[in-house]
């Protein structure tokens, strides 16, 4: 099966950590280009709305000029009126009612084309003389009074600039247009200008209404700087706003009466922030100061601005949301891909385990714990939980093998080697028996990470069953071969073993080893003389009879071939192995088998060789078989001198060995 294809996890973290970076940047570009702009388009708008300003106060500025400059033009047009002045001579010569009706006539026109609010007549001394309804008595106030004076000296119009006087409920302006006869001086005509009617509504004319928008004429008096129109921003308070130029500080009205012209920004009378623009009105005193509330400026054009801005962002906010909506449903669709992979791998993985009843498990060394699959749980006999403590997993080795078992999983845990092992468990539930064999490996992600060992479990009860049957079948096969099938003594492979192993320890403990050889007399002739069948049954109590006799642990009978036999006596001397011997004679004797094909007897009889060598006198292995050639040749001695008999090898026998 192609197992997923997934990302090591330190590859996933730079990935993530990448693209984080990579949205930071992005966002950080973002607001920066964001203020950029927001910052240029401010400041394009700062200087619209200045210029905005600028232009209504130009404008203001234009028709306050104009409306002077008309005054002033419409007075010098009186002066020059000489037909004007010869009737105010001849009226003045010779008062007559026609006259006067004439001369008021004339005021009249006066006041109701160029919209003075009064007009009126006086001598040179300042007396009044005739208004538009008649006569009238008085005296003209001191600044008229001064004006005329001057007017009369320059014998050209003088304005009175606009003021308040007790006489009048309003603000006025005034103009006295002196009057000639030739060259004397006849008087003047006083002409008052009420501004509310003509002058004030001049400065309402603004293009865009801005209920903080204002304009204010405003003249320097002396240390202080005065208002001469409303403030409609100051309500209900009436009459002039009067301000000490040491205390204006940043008041629009007196950085302008200190010089400031153009637009700038200031606090006013209210504590506002304002936008002003002051400029001088030509040829006057007064100064023409517009401003605004700069919040409320400022609104309209950041609301645009916000707008603009916003509809940028959510645009952004709107394309970046699709960037991650694309990227989380890939990522989405990924998960779901390898979540499909995963759990197919999860299902071959079970099924593997059940076929193969391997199970897997971690075992965490911090919380001294094994998470365990499915099939782990079960072969430990636990319910399918997936978890088995230390102490659980402790109380279940089998008590033969608990201590080496647990040594040998500390062993791999302090060495970190591979894990291999095979234990008995008593389970719990069941209380049965089982094998297990267990593969592990710790590993060790970093220092501060816990160790972990990782490995599977199998149950390996039947093939350890398998296995133990098997021995004990390999070892019953294995006597089998090692004995005679005839006498059910040891055979000559046995015997040949046991001898090499007997000599070696001899040889180690310096011990004698004695051997018997043993032939049971003219046995051809039992054969002959009773049949094959009873030679074998002669033969299988003789070795019975022999077997019964050795008793000692170490001393082995075994049948050498046909109806010879030998006997292997380890720690034997010479007189203890012909001890031996002469027993085992005395034992077959007793059978008293029936021979009477025997030349020496007439029951069966056995003649014995024996040897006792010391084996450290014969140092080297194959020395043995000095062993079974002296013995041989007793034995051969003991045929030759007349059988049923036992024969030490001595010096007699050395012939026989030689030949
Ligand atoms: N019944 C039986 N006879 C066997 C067996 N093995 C060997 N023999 C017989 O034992 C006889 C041995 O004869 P020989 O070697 O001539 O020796 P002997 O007749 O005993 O004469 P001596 O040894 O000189 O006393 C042979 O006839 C073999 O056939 C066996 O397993 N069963």
């Amino acid at each position: 099966m192609k197992a997923p294809d997934t990302m090591p996890p330190h590859h996933a973290r730079s990935r993530a950590w990448l693209l984080l970076l990579l949205v930071a940047l992005l966002l950080g570009g973002m607001a920066w280009g964001l203020s950029h702009v927001y910052q240029e388009r401010e400041q394009r708008y700062r200087h619209q709305i200045e210029g905005s300003l600028q232009a209504v106060n130009q404008l203001q500025l234009r028709a306050v000029t104009d409306w002077r400059a008309r005054r002033m033009a419409e007075a010098a047009a009186l002066t020059q009126d000489s037909l004007f002045a010869r009737a105010v001579a001849q009226w003045r010569g010779a008062p007559s009612s026609p006259q006067q009706a004439a001369l008021r006539e004339r005021l009249t026109i006066l006041m109701e084309q160029v919209r003075y609010t009064a007009a009126y007549l006086v001598d040179a001394q300042g007396r009044l003389l005739l208004d538009a309804q008649g006569a009238v008595t008085g005296q003209l106030p001191e600044p008229e009074q001064q004006a005329l004076q001057l007017a009369l000296a320059q014998a050209r119009p003088v304005v009175v600039e606009l003021r308040r006087d007790p006489a009048f409920a309003f603000a006025f302006y005034g103009l006295i247009a002196p009057l000639f006869d030739g060259t004397r001086a006849l008087g003047a005509v006083w002409l008052l200008v009420d501004a509310r009617a003509t002058l004030y509504p001049l400065l309402e004319t603004w293009p865009n209404h801005s209920p903080t928008a204002e304009s204010v004429l405003v003249q320097r008096s002396g240390d202080e700087v005065v208002s001469l129109s409303p403030l409609p921003l100051r309500g209900s308070e009436s009459g002039a706003l009067r301000l000490p130029l040491v205390q204006g500080g940043r008041d629009p009205m007196a950085m302008a009466a200190t010089g400031v012209r153009g637009a700038f920004y200031a606090h006013d009378y209210r504590g506002q922030e304002v936008l002003a623009v002051a400029s001088a009105v030509a040829d006057s005193p007064w100064l023409l100061l517009s401003k605004v509330d700069v919040g409320d400026a400022f609104t309209d054009a950041q609301r645009r601005e916000w707008l603009g801005l916003s509809l940028f962002v959510s645009l952004g906010l709107l394309s970046l949301g699709l960037v991650v909506l694309l990227w989380q449903w890939r990522a989405w669709r990924r998960e779901r891909a390898l979540k499909r992979e995963l759990e197919r791998n999860l299902r071959w993985l079970d099924n593997a385990q059940k076929a193969a009843t391997v199970g897997y498990f971690t075992y965490e060394t911090r919380s001294e714990a094994f998470v365990m699959s499915r099939m782990a749980s079960a072969i430990f006999g636990l319910p399918d939980e997936g978890r088995m403590s230390l102490r659980q997993w402790m109380t279940m080795l089998h008590p033969d093998e608990s201590v080496q078992t647990l040594r040998i999983h500390g062993q791999a845990m302090m060495e970190r080697t591979p894990l291999r092992t095979q234990y008995r468990i008593l389970r719990h539930g069941d209380r049965q028996e089982r094998w297990v064999e267990v593969w592990g490996e710790y590993s060790q992600a970093s220092e501060n990470e816990p160790l972990l060992m990782t490995g599977t479990v199998q149950d390996i009860t039947e093939r350890k069953h398998t296995e133990q049957q098997l021995a004990r079948y390999r070892v019953a096969l294995e006597a089998q071969v090692r004995l005679d099938p005839l006498t059910q003594v040891a055979n000559r492979l046995a015997l040949h073993e046991a001898v090499t192993q007997e000599w070696s320890r001899a040889q180690r403990e310096g011990q004698p080893l004695a051997l018997v050889m043993i032939d049971v007399d003219h046995f051809k002739a039992y054969n002959d003389s009773y049949g094959h069948v009873a030679g074998d049954q002669c033969l299988q109590q003789v070795a019975t009879a022999m077997s019964a006799l050795l008793g000692r642990a170490g001393d082995l009978l075994a049948r050498y071939g046909g109806e010879e036999f030998a006997v292997l006596l380890p720690g034997a001397d010479a007189p203890a192995a012909m001890a031996v011997a002469l027993r085992l004679q005395d034992a077959v004797r007793q059978l008293a088998l029936p021979h009477r094909g025997s030349a020496c007897c007439d029951s069966v009889t056995l003649s014995m060789g024996v040897t006792s060598l010391q084996a450290a006198h014969y140092p080297g292995a194959d020395a043995a078989q000095a062993l079974f050639q002296q013995a041989d040749a007793a034995l051969y001695t003991a045929k030759q001198t007349g059988r049923n008999r036992v024969v030490l090898f001595g010096a007699d026998c050395m012939q026989a060995l030689h030949s």
